[in-house]
């Protein structure tokens, strides 16, 4: 049966805490699903660390759905919804929204629910926020955009618990003031569907939405590079460690995709809150110019970081642009 109104699932968490990585997962479900992908960075990159390819998917990157581009999201949502009436066969039964890491989760909320054309054919769902336990204390401390989107959530999801020691699992049980099981756990044996029907449990004390108008400016920059010739990835690494070594606080996220000369195929690369990850290889996407590209997202000026990296990469020599926003 065709329903009224399109379900919306919004996924929110901070930088790096595993939105993209529940996408995939969620995108296994055998649900027909469309994507609306946004990024804070002028340069997509979740896009292509999608494994699901031939959805449909609408990117909206360069700023925040709640501020800078929120005006793109209800033509965006209008088109998706034009696509999906005109066909005879429709190409989605529900949208997934991926905001970007630094997105207060309340403008969208509104566009969506407030917006008469849009809320006569869209419903919301549900919204989930990721939480990753390494370093959740740190980012609810420092910033607001991790608190509102907490105190939105639907369904609060713990993510990197594999990375995280059983002080860093009690510390921060301790600081939501939770018992241990309350908040679902995103490992590989999590069960959606059921995590779907789970209660939802955000701690009273985080439940506190900050005022729209009190939330600060974002305090973060961007800086996105493509490299004409890819590092091999231990020379990659060695120059991503020292940047994240240099800059333990304001250098919040990296993250890119890099043809490596030894390999087929190109590979993610990920840093989140000064942990570097191994690259994960990626399917090959037919019609990419195989330029490699990184984005630095920081809280100090971005330009500076990026020469000392292309600096680091090869005195400089590499033929790369650089972008700012
Ligand atoms: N070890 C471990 N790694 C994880 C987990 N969840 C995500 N990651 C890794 O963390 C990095 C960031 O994950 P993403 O899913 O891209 O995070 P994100 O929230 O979409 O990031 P942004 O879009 O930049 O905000 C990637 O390298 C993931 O593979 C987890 O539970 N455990």
């Amino acid at each position: 049966m065709i329903p009224n109104k399109i379900p919306v699932i919004v996924l929110t968490g901070f930088l790096g805490s595993g939105k993209t990585t529940l996408l995939n997962r969620l995108l296994t479900d055998g649900v027909k699903t469309a994507v609306l992908i946004n990024e804070f960075g002028a340069t997509p990159i979740d896009q292509d660390l999608l494994q699901s390819r031939d959805i449909p998917m609408a990117v909206l990157s360069g700023g925040c759905l709640c501020c800078q581009i929120k005006g793109a999201l209800a033509p965006t949502l209008k088109n998706l919804w034009m696509a999906w009436n005109n066909a005879a066969t429709k190409p989605f039964e529900r949208i997934i929204i991926e905001t970007s890491g630094v997105a207060s989760p309340e403008p969208i909320l509104d566009t969506l629910l407030r917006e008469p054309w849009l809320s006569k054919r869209y419903h919301l769902q549900q919204i989930i926020t990721t939480l990753a336990i390494p370093s959740a204390i740190a980012q609810l401390e420092r910033h607001a955009e991790a608190r509102a989107q907490m105190a939105w959530a639907d369904l609060l999801l713990l993510t990197h618990a594999d990375l995280a020691d059983s002080n860093e699992q009690a510390e921060l049980i301790e600081y939501l003031n939770i018992q241990a099981p309350a908040i679902p756990t995103l490992t590989a044996a999590l069960d959606l569907f059921e995590v779907s029907a789970l209660h939802c449990y955000v701690p009273p004390a985080f439940r506190r939405i900050p005022d729209g108008n009190a939330l600060p400016e974002h305090g973060f920059r961007s800086v996105s590079l493509y490299l004409e010739h890819a590092p091999s990835w231990p020379h990659l690494n060695t120059v991503l460690q020292t940047l994240l070594i240099n800059h333990p606080d304001d250098l919040v996220r990296i993250k890119g995709v890099v043809y490596f000369p030894e390999c087929s195929t190109p590979s993610a690369v990920h840093a989140v809150a000064g942990h570097l990850y191994p690259p994960a290889p990626l399917p090959e996407r037919p019609n990419q110019d195989r330029r490699s590209r990184l984005v630095l997202i920081t809280t100090s000026d971005p330009e500076r970081l990026a020469r000392a990296l292309l600096i680091n990469l090869d005195g400089g020599n590499n033929k790369a642009s650089i972008r700012l926003h």
